[in-house]
């Protein structure tokens, strides 16, 4: 097993590997590092939860000059939180050599970025909005950015944000190194890739899989209106210790996450229309586990590293098949195991076998649980935590009490009336969930049809007018 040492990386930047706790370098970082290191360009591809943040991460701040006080290292990732998130781990990687990494995204006071330029970091990971609007007021240049990194390449050129990553390459110099990094990589979009890129070497992890094989995958065919009475259930019986639950829209997450409090879980919701501080504030109960059930759009399908994520529950079917791959790829991240559930409704069946299709894996079938196991999950649950009182705590400001209660009643009633308090009752409180209608089934997110697109706005009308005639991107700034 080759070492970052081996990799002949600087001594600050093996420093931080060290720090970071990384022993040996993931798959994808081994095969991708050296390429990097020589100046080429990478397409890398690998599984989610397998690293590929340091896979570029590294070599990137080994070739940042510190003395050199500008951007020369350009990052553009699909949200806020992913940036921020990116920006934390090239912190770390950059600690020794003191490379400083500044997140910029939308959603943030503007002026306040202004000053944090001032600093000169030599990194900037942006979300394409905020950057552009950056280079419009020219508080940020990249005429001496040396490296562009694109992460979640798929989705970066994909139709929502194509024309931003044009706009925003524009201004970077033609002699830059360009690496693209995701866990899904389409044909189509490898294609239109090679249009950024110079002679590109394609590095994809060979995994029979394309998903993670850590992370169970189960399904379960429930009728629209089911849906939220089998999530409740299966939140007790399954009982996660994290857990992301995704819906198909905003409006989607906010009445689950209303329904779920009701029924007194602790959850928070995450997407697009919250105002940034709120989002923020969700994502950090979140990561400390003070709120242990996100509710979210595909907002925090991509790239969001969690540890401690235990399940994944898709109350909506994914609306293609890579979103579907994204998303239960929150769990089982580096090595961890996972569960993912998906709901699927008796008419998005066909969109199950797509997803079955493209990942080369058969989702198990479950039933729908019972109440009864609901209630038995409940109770195993007290049962743990009862135990764990018992062998971890001092009990004994009780034992008086407990003894006296001994002497009139007898233990076994004691103990039941005592688990039955502790355990959280089936709450069956009526809630309001406006029913969606079922997912039409498409083929892959017709990226091959956008492709097609594209080249005839590439090629055979000319590239002007293809613009002008390119459909404009709806979902761009309400997808998530
Ligand atoms: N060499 C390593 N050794 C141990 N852990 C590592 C190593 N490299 C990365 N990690 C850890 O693995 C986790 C996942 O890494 P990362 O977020 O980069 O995955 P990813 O491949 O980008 O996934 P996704 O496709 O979901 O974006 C992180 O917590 C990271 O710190
Ligand atoms: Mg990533």
């Amino acid at each position: 097993m080759p070492t970052f040492y081996d990799m002949g990386l600087s001594d600050p930047i093996i420093r931080a590997t060290l720090n970071m706790g990384f022993e040996e370098p993931t798959p994808i970082q081994e095969q991708t590092i050296p390429f990097a290191l020589k100046g080429t360009d990478v397409i890398g591809q690998a599984q989610t939860g397998t690293g590929k943040t340091a896979a570029f991460g590294i070599p990137l701040v080994e070739k940042m000059d510190v003395d050199v006080e500008v951007v020369q290292g350009l990052i553009v990732a699909p949200t806020r939180e992913l940036a921020i998130q990116v920006a934390e781990e090239l912190n770390k990687i950059g600690r020794f050599k003191h490379i400083r990494a500044l997140p910029i995204y939308g959603g943030q006071d503007i002026n306040y970025q202004i000053r944090a330029l001032r600093n000169r970091p030599q990194i900037i990971v942006g979300t394409p909005g905020r950057l552009m609007d950056h280079m419009r007021r020219k508080t940020i240049r990249l005429q001496h950015v040396t490296m562009v990194i694109i992460d979640e390449a798929d989705e970066m050129l994909n139709m929502g944000f194509i024309e931003d990553i044009e706009n925003i390459l524009r201004e970077v110099p033609e002699q830059r190194q360009t690496l693209l990094f995701s866990a899904t990589m389409p044909k189509p979009i490898q294609n239109l890739a090679q249009q950024f890129m110079h002679h590109p070497e394609f590095i994809s992890i060979k995994n029979k899989e394309v998903t993670v094989p850590d992370t169970a995958q189960n399904y379960i065919e429930v009728q629209e209106r089911q849906k939220f009475d089998v999530l409740c259930r299966l939140l007790d019986i399954q009982t996660p210790d994290l857990a992301i639950i995704f819906g198909r829209t905003k409006r989607r997450v906010d009445e689950l996450c209303e329904a779920l409090n009701t029924r007194g879980y602790s959850v928070e919701g995450l997407h697009g229309d919250l105002n940034q501080s709120k989002r923020d504030s969700v994502l950090k109960h979140f990561r400390e586990g003070t709120t242990q059930i996100l509710v979210a759009t595909d907002v925090a399908a991509r790239g969001l590293d969690i540890p401690g994520v235990t399940h994944i529950y898709n109350f909506d079917i994914p609306q293609d098949t890579e979103g579907y791959v994204h998303r239960i790829g929150r769990t089982g991240r580096a090595g961890k195991t996972g569960l993912a559930v998906t709901f699927v409704t008796p008419r998005e069946l066909g969109q199950l076998k797509l997803i079955e299709q493209a990942i080369r894996k058969k989702i198990d079938r479950k039933p729908v649980p019972t109440l009864i196991e609901a209630i038995e999950g409940q109770q195993r649950l007290t049962v743990e935590r009862l135990m764990k009182v018992v062998e971890e705590e001092d009990t004994l400001p009780y034992r008086e009490l407990a003894e006296e209660l001994l002497e009139e009643n007898d233990s076994v009633s004691l103990l039941s009336a005592a688990l039955k308090l502790l355990t959280k009752q089936p709450n069956v409180t009526p809630v309001n969930i406006t029913e969606e209608a079922p997912l039409k089934t498409r083929k892959s997110r017709n990226i091959m049809a956008r492709q097609q697109e594209y080249r005839k706005w590439d090629g055979e009308r000319g590239f002007n007018k293809a613009r002008r005639n390119r459909p404009k991107p709806a979902q761009k700034v309400n997808k998530y």
